[in-house]
């Protein structure tokens, strides 16, 4: 299996904070990544490293064979920001169209993305007038309309209600069957279950790098929020000092 993404020795200091530090791993192509862990664990500072729109300190970077932010990777790569940029005042196929002319795309291929986005029945309404939840999926249409082998989705399913999660996840999932990477972060550890394979994050740190069956075998239990909790605990044992066991060894 190839890799999109390989991170070597990564560390970023943002003003006085060790934001990242010394994280190494790789992504799989077509497959689902999940980025976890709590909030203020540096999931949107590694995704901008990522996406090559922020200063790293030292380490290496690359996507899709390249040095992160190579200017040859723009029509290969997405991001769904947590603030999504989608004009207000325009339609939702406007919008998708916008981003879409972009990269030569055409009307069809708008369309489509909306479509993608259960959005089919909104195409004239202004993104304005959207609920909360229609207007993030605007955003994702206007990453999928460039069709990116690599997509970068910082917490698309914040705010969402469960049917309308389950539904993206699955729009994530078929994007991976038809041979697109994702990365999506998340602090909701249930959403690591949709997941091919997780990165942990904590206290910017990579605490581990696994799949959901590996953090549910390691950590003896089903429920992927204690399982992470066990991890954080054997994780401190295992900083604490000798003598201790720790589940965590698949951090690169
Ligand atoms: N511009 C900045 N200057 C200094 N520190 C920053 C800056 N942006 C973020 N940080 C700090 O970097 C750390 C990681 O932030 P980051 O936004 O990457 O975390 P996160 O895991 O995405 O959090 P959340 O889930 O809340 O979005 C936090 O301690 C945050 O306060």
């Amino acid at each position: 299996m190839t890799d999109s993404v390989t991170v070597d020795r990564l560390v970023v200091h943002r003003g006085r904070t060790d934001v990242l530090r010394d994280v190494s791993f790789s992504i799989p192509a077509g497959r689902i990544t999940g980025l976890l862990g709590p909030s203020g664990s540096g999931k949107t500072t590694l995704i901008r490293a990522l996406v090559g729109v922020q200063r790293i300190t030292s380490g290496e970077v690359r996507v899709l064979g390249r040095p992160a932010g190579d200017p040859t990777l723009r029509k290969d790569v997405g991001y769904v920001t947590q603030a999504p940029s989608v004009y207000r005042d325009l339609s939702v196929l406007d919008n998708v169209r916008y981003f879409g002319a972009m990269h030569a795309r055409s009307r069809a291929d708008a369309l489509e993305a909306v479509a993608a986005v259960g959005l089919g029945d909104f195409l004239r309404r202004k993104a304005g007038d959207l609920s909360g939840g229609q207007f993030n999926r605007v955003s994702l249409a206007c990453a999928l309309v460039s069709k990116p082998q690599l997509l970068f989705l910082d917490e698309p399913t914040v705010g969402l209600d469960p049917v309308l999660r389950a539904d993206l996840w699955a729009q994530f999932a078929a994007m991976a069957a038809s041979g697109t990477t994702l990365v999506i972060s998340s602090h909701v550890m249930e959403e690591a279950g949709h997941c091919d394979a997780l990165l942990l994050l904590r206290d910017a740190r990579l605490l581990a790098r696994l799949t959901p069956a590996e953090l549910r075998s390691r950590s003896g239990t089903d429920d992927l929020e204690l399982a992470f909790l066990r991890l954080i605990q054997a994780d401190e044992r295992a900083q604490a000092g000798p003598g201790t066991t720790t589940a965590v060894d698949g951090a690169r």
